[in-house]
């Protein structure tokens, strides 16, 4: 019997069982007769290591409920716990702490052009290392080296000493892989992160997310308007409308058309019983 094995085991926190909850969350942007409700009451849980497709018309919510998945944006009512962390009453610094937490990919990979590839993985790691750095030496030997491994696990170590505007686009956004997962994420975030990419290049980058995510048992919510994209990618499908959550399904219990039934019904009412799937899928 091993040393380990003695240890009695811990309790699994609700935390280790459910990574994201959301609860009635509603942001309202301006205030009056121009006010615009971006999310309205929405609820759903994220089970640790699931993944979950945000799918829904342009001006839906999507972006606007990652923000405040990683505590970019504050609710306008309600909330939810991220890690652990209160969305509606966290301070600053708690929600700094949690953003340390979380990756971020986005549609435009936001790569510093003129910077090699294994210094923009690097900047990853800015968020636990003190003052600006300037120049790939300039940063510990330990952080260039966890650096290289990044880029060898989505298949790039090659090409670490290219400028990154050298690579192609669905290359670049693997980079932007690499320098998130330098901080050792719980959470993985993205945007439409293929949303400027061909169906190939697509495809590459979408694999490599989910095979990063299921080796690490990461959780992740990511973006998409490609709705066969979702179904290969993800374990469940939240839909939104006009800020909304409509729909909530499993990947495994549906098939295209109904899933594209989010964007065609556009008149229909969301409330209506069973006007679209909506098992309420997630943990807890
Ligand atoms: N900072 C802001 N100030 C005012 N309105 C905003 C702000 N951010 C988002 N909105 C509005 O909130 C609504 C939801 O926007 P959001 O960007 O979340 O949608 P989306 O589903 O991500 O759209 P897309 O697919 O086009 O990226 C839109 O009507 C948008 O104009």
């Amino acid at each position: 019997m091993t040393a380990a094995a003695l240890v009695p085991g811990r309790e699994r926190t609700d935390e280790d069982r459910v990574a994201v909850r959301i609860d009635a969350l509603t942001k309202r942007f301006g205030s009056g007769a121009a006010a615009l409700t971006a999310l309205d009451e929405v609820s759903f849980r994220i089970g640790a290591g699931e993944i979950v497709a945000l799918l829904g018309l342009s001006g839906s919510g999507k972006s606007t409920l990652l923000k405040h998945v990683n505590g970019l944006q504050a609710p306008t009512s309600g909330g939810g716990t991220v890690l652990g962390t209160d969305l509606a009453t966290a301070k600053a610094a708690e929600l700094r702490a949690l953003r340390r937490r979380i990756g971020f990919v986005f549609q435009q990979f936001h790569l510093v052009d003129r910077l090699t590839v294994l210094e923009n993985v690097c900047t990853g790691a800015l968020g636990s290392l003190r003052g600006p750095r300037l120049g790939l030496f300039t940063y510990p030997r330990p952080v260039r080296e966890a650096a290289l491994d990044r880029l060898d696990r989505v298949g790039l170590a090659d090409w670490a000493f290219q400028r990154a505007d050298t690579l192609s686009g669905g290359q670049q956004q693997r980079v932007a892989v690499a320098r998130a997962l330098m901080q050792e994420p719980r959470i993985l975030l993205a945007d439409e992160p293929v949303a400027s990419l061909d169906p190939e290049s697509s495809g590459q980058v979408m694999r490599l997310l989910r095979d990063v995510a299921t080796q690490s048992r990461l959780t992740v919510l990511c973006s998409l308007h490609q709705v066969d994209v979702a179904l290969s990618f993800a374990d469940r499908i939240v839909g939104l409308r006009r800020g909304r959550v409509v729909m909530d399904v499993s990947t495994a219990g549906i098939g295209r058309e109904e899933v594209m039934r989010l964007y065609r019904e556009v008149g229909a009412d969301p409330e209506a019983p069973g006007a679209l799937p909506h098992h309420g899928g997630g943990a807890g």
